[in-house]
Formats: structure tokens, sequence, C-alpha cells
């Protein structure tokens, strides 16, 4: 596994814009879908392009490059990684979108998966997961059992906050998988909410605070 800490100015600039107390349900959304869309843009740097040929404006043949193959699948976890769909899809409007729901047992801290629906083919695309958050990782580790259970071989997170114990814990399970973030924080508390992090990120997202 790969961890990929962006550290990009705007990106920085806009996660601590997410870290105030008092942010506004408007201004979260729209932060976490505009981190979402930079950090699809560097998640996306390598994916493989074949030739294509096409007629030109000037009535010349003329060879182009497109992505290969059968593309893309975008994979929110419900609830809160709808909150960065948006900001994904600006970038590439034709991926197939396959959701999965899990949350979190607030006692346990396991994750309870109860909803998936994943595009035709999926074994033959690059799924990108994404989820504000990565705390624990067993969320994460239970969307990725799931998407390889299909067959789905090529597959990149995409999480605006990763603490160090949910990293290490998807690196010893999945370690083929490459993570993104906008930042690595220190720690979990006694929760398992991720400190310095953003808080509860579904209910910042959907205003259910
Ligand atoms: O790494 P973990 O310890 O598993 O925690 C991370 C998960 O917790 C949050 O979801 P939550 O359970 O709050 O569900 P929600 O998106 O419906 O609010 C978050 O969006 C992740 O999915
Ligand atoms: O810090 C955390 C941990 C889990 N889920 C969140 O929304 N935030
Ligand atoms: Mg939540």
């Amino acid at each position: 596994m790969a961890l990929h800490i962006i550290n990009h100015p705007l990106i920085q600039h806009k996660v601590g814009l997410m870290r105030e107390a008092n942010i506004s349900t408007k201004s979260f959304r729209e932060l976490a879908n505009e981190v979402g869309n930079l950090l699809t843009y560097e998640a996306t740097k390598n994916i493989r392009l074949e030739p294509r040929e096409i007629k030109s404006w000037s009535n010349n043949t003329l060879q182009v490059q497109s992505i290969k193959g059968k593309k893309i699948t975008v994979v929110p976890i419900l609830r809160a990684g709808l909150g960065m769909l948006d900001g994904v899809l600006a970038l590439i409007p034709g991926a197939r979108v396959s959701v999965v729901g899990l949350y979190r047992d607030e006692e346990s801290l396991e994750p309870v998966a109860y909803f998936e629906k994943f595009a035709g083919s999926i074994d033959e695309r690059l799924a990108l997961v994404i989820d504000p958050m990565l705390a624990t990782g067993g969320t994460m580790n239970a969307t990725l059992d799931m998407l390889k259970a299909r067959g789905c071989t090529n597959i990149k997170v995409l999480v605006l906050v990763a603490a160090p114990e949910g990293v290490a814990n998807v690196e010893e399970k999945h370690p083929d998988v490459n993570i993104y973030t906008a930042a690595l924080d220190s720690h979990l508390n006694k929760n398992g909410y991720i400190i310095p992090g953003l808080g509860d990120a579904g209910d910042k997202i959907f205003g259910t605070r």
C-alpha cells in the first residue's frame, strides 16, 4: 500500500476551513466536494490512456488520447461519502456510481453494512472509494472486502482526513490499496473520533448534528 498525503496549498487551506468549530452545513458541504475534487485529480494522475482516431475541426484525421478500458466506478460510503460525490463526478462525469451503505456502531465501533448496489463489470473497473473519514479503518476494510468479493482488484481510497490507526488497519488487511488523503491527523480519542479531525462528518454534511 502507499499512503498519499496531498499537501497542495488549496487542499490545506480548505481542510483548515473545515476544522472551524462553528462551520455552517453549507460551507462544510461545499468544501467536502471541493477537496473531493482535488483528491480525484491527484488519484487519477496515472490512469492508463489509449489512442483514438477522430476527425478534427480542420477535417484532418487526428490521434487523441482517451481513458483505456471499462473506466471508473465511484464508490461513496453512505452516508457521509455522498458529501464528496458531486466533487468527484465533476471531473469524471461519465463514471458509474456503486453505492455501499455502512455505519459504525457507536459502542463497538464495528461497521454494520446495510446496502450495496454495484455497477456492472465491476471486476474490470477502477474503483474510487470515497468517505470523508478514515478512523479505525473498520468501515473502509469492510467496503474493500465487499468490492473484492465481486472481483474488483483495482481500488483507490479517497478520504478527507485519516487517522494513523485506520491507515495501519487498511494497510494490514488490504496492502494492495492506495490511500489518498488531504490530511493525516494525530490519533483517535476514546470514542473513536479523529483528533483534531472534523467531528462527525456525516452530521455536518446532512445538518443532523
Ligand atoms: O474508520 P471507522 O472507525 O470505521 O469510521 C469511519 C466511518 O464513520 C463515519 O460514518 P458513520 O458511521 O458516522 O455513518 P454516516 O456516514 O451514516 O454518518 C465515516 O463517514 C466513516 O464511514
Ligand atoms: O472522527 C470521526 C470518526 C468517525 N466518523 C466521523 O464522522 N468522524
Ligand atoms: Mg456519521
